[in-house]
């Protein structure tokens, strides 16, 4: 607002009396004309060498007036960039009770600068040890992000590392409706079609706000979501921004991963930022004055917070330490409510899109996510980035193993309980996982009994374990005034289904009721279940299963297991579903059981007017492979099937007599 074409000289004149008494950090003022070759070192030292600022603020006024107009004109712009430090906090309008002698904020603003060809030109906002003490915060918080994608890129194999980074995330303010969250408690078996529940989970794209508004809000944030869900992809966005900004600003941002940092209840704001997180390499104290008295220029990150325990994370949370720095708190939906003020702007993180997870297949998978694509059940438990995760490092693994769908859950599983685990290392990931077992097995057995009661309302909360309880998202309903009843769900529906399987195994008595519920219409839907199963039971069984059930048990039951599956589906005298038993089959990897499908079948695959997705394509090919005696004569007539489904099955075709 320049109102005045005063010259420098007479307007720093004019106000010479009430800069006196009001100049602040001078030693920015005396940096800055310093470097702008105002000052030589003789006159710096000179002004550092009064004791009291009035003299020093005299001093350099003095010093700049008897230079001249230049010198003015310089004073003046350092005084118009480094305003909010220099001058001082602008009183807020309703905080003034009688109208002040003078504004300097106002003051500065109507002087009318030329327009100025130097704009390269950078001030010093603060003193040397605060801008360094900014970059060593900048290089600290570009590592911590980086790091959080390398740590994700390990899980990839050697020649198929993808260059993996933040993809947009379905973010809702409180106003907009959650579309995946059940609104209503219902215990009832879902009547919906299954391609129709797997698409409720998919959160619907919103008018996309960025991870740079968010930083640019002066609003405190709170961000509230499922495990998995993106929460701490967020803030390590926000953090490589920040540290990607250019430093005309001075300003601070501090990272707490809650879950992996000791903060006792004792620390003060000092321990916290300078031991905990960052120590600046000199100047401390002017440091932490810098911070406290500007603490509009400080953000900070608790990620994954859970409580207020600790006094000094509480007071900066509830504003009382630095008033008007900006707090970003993530955390899941059960502690959300220790934190919900109005001081927050509360944002749901609701994962990937429909949209986003078909960029986020296409960037990690290339053509290889068309498996992933042409598979409802898979492509909706993308929406859980960390799901998309397990499903692209899986499908993109070179082992000569192929991947098998149940493979995927495992991995999920597996990594999910790392996570919440305090970071156990890979190498001691079986004995946590042994640790868990019985917890392991008590979500099991609550999920076994959901999905035969056909309901995603878990009907007891399993445990209070965190690794447990991070393969759920709860659901509260209020019952009444002062009363609120949570249930759980799987954040998604097939993880369900996995963990019945995990039961199931465990209580192999119980296997042949299921095999038998499968054929009925109204427990049909356990079929769902057998798939894993197969797999589980394999010979090759997986790691997870051994830490969870005896080797022998697991394999006492598979001695009779797939030839039970195999029979129970062709003595029903319903159509045989050979392409499901394909699927198990391909899940269990198990050549004899193959051998013994395509005996029953008397190697003859008719699989006319289906259509092939190119999973299917596969485990058609696997089984068809398993035949190394005979010819399959195979009926693909009418047979709708993809470029890359037919490429899967191409490999098997030396194995098959077309069928005549
Ligand atoms: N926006 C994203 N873009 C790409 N990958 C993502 C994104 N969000 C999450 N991921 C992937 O999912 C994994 C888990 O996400 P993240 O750690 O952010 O979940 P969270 O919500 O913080 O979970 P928790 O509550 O367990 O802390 C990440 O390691 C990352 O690989």
């Amino acid at each position: 607002m320049a109102c005045t074409a005063q010259s420098a000289l007479a307007y720093v004149e004019s106000a010479r009396v009430h800069l006196v008494g009001e100049l602040k950090n001078l030693s920015v003022i005396v940096e800055n004309l310093y470097q702008q070759g105002v000052f030589q070192d003789e006159e710096v030292s000179e002004i550092q060498a009064e004791k009291h600022d009035y003299n020093k603020t005299r001093h350099i006024l003095n010093s700049v007036i008897k230079k001249g107009e230049k010198a003015c004109y310089m004073f003046l712009k350092i005084i118009d960039t480094t305003r909010k430090r220099t001058l001082g906090r602008p009183t807020p309008l309703p905080e003034r009770n009688t109208e002040p002698a003078f504004d300097l904020h106002y003051w500065i603003s109507c002087f009318s600068f030329k327009e100025d060809p130097q704009t390269d030109v950078e001030y010093f906002q603060g003193s040397r040890p605060c801008h360094e003490y900014q970059r060593k915060l900048k290089m600290k918080t570009r590592k911590i992000s980086s790091e959080f994608w390398t740590a994700n890129k390990r899980l990839f194999g050697e020649n198929n590392k993808p260059d993996l980074s933040y993809t947009p995330l379905v973010l809702d303010t409180q106003e907009s409706v959650s579309p995946y969250k059940i609104k209503k408690y219902k215990n009832k078996k879902s009547r919906m079609s299954r391609p129709k529940k797997m698409k409720k989970y998919l959160p619907v794209d919103r008018p996309e706000i960025s991870p740079s508004e968010l930083l640019k809000t002066d609003k405190n944030i709170l961000l509230v979501g499922q495990p998995g869900i993106g929460k701490t992809a967020l803030a390590h966005e926000m953090l490589k921004l920040w540290a990607e900004r250019d430093n005309k600003d001075l300003d601070y941002m501090f990272y707490f991963d809650m879950r992996n940092t000791l903060i006792t209840s004792t620390m003060s704001l000092d321990d916290l930022l300078f031991c905990v997180f960052s120590e600046p390499d000199r100047g401390k104290e002017e440091v932490l004055q810098d911070i406290k008295e500007n603490s509009d220029n400080v953000t900070m990150i608790f990620d994954g917070l859970t409580d207020l325990s600790s006094s000094v994370v509480r007071r900066l949370v509830e504003k009382d330490l630095l008033p008007y720095a900006k707090v970003i708190v993530t955390c899941r939906p059960d502690d959300e409510e220790d934190f919900l003020s109005e001081n927050f702007l509360k944002m749901e993180v609701n994962g990937f899109s429909e949209q986003t997870i078909k960029t986020y297949l296409s960037a990690m998978l290339g053509d290889e996510q068309k498996k992933v694509l042409s598979n409802l059940e898979l492509f909706t438990l993308c929406h859980v980035p960390m799901y998309a995760l397990m499903v692209a490092a899986c499908f993109s693994e070179d082992s000569p193993q192929p991947c098998t769908i149940t493979e995927i859950y495992i991995n999920i599983v597996r990594s999910c309980l790392q996570m919440n685990s305090n970071k156990t290392r890979n190498k001691d990931l079986n004995s946590f996982i042994t640790n868990k077992c019985e917890e392991i097995l008590r979500l099991a057995e609550v999920a076994f009994h959901a999905t035969e009661g056909k309901t995603v309302n878990l009907p007891e909360m399993p445990c209070e374990d965190s690794c447990v309880l991070s393969f759920l998202k709860p659901l509260f309903i209020k019952a009444a005034l002062t009363e609120t009843i949570t249930t759980y769900a799987f954040l998604h529906y097939t993880m369900q289904e996995f963990f019945a399987a995990l039961w199931l195994l465990k209580n192999p008595d119980k296997i042949k009721d299921v095999l038998q519920q499968c054929l009925t219409e109204e427990k049909k839907h356990m079929k769902h279940v057998i798939p894993f199963l197969c797999r589980l039971l394999s010979e090759k069984s997986p790691c997870l299963m051994k830490c969870l059930i005896p080797a022998q048990e697991i394999k006492n039951t598979s001695k009779w297991f797939f030839k039970e599956m195999i029979n129970t589906f062709f003595a029903s005298g319903l159509d045989v579903d050979i392409l499901f038993l394909c699927q198990c089959l391909y899940e269990s990897q198990c050549p004899e059981a193959c051998i013994y499908l395509l005996d029953k079948l008397e190697y003859r695959l008719d699989l006319s007017g289906e259509s092939l997705d190119p999973n299917l394509c596969c485990a058609v090919a696997y089984v068809v492979t398993q035949s190394k005696e005979r010819k399959i004569s195979l009926n693909l007539e009418d047979v709708m099937v993809s470029e890359q489904g037919m490429r899967q099955l191409s490999g098997c075709l030396q194995n098959v007599q077309w069928y005549v």
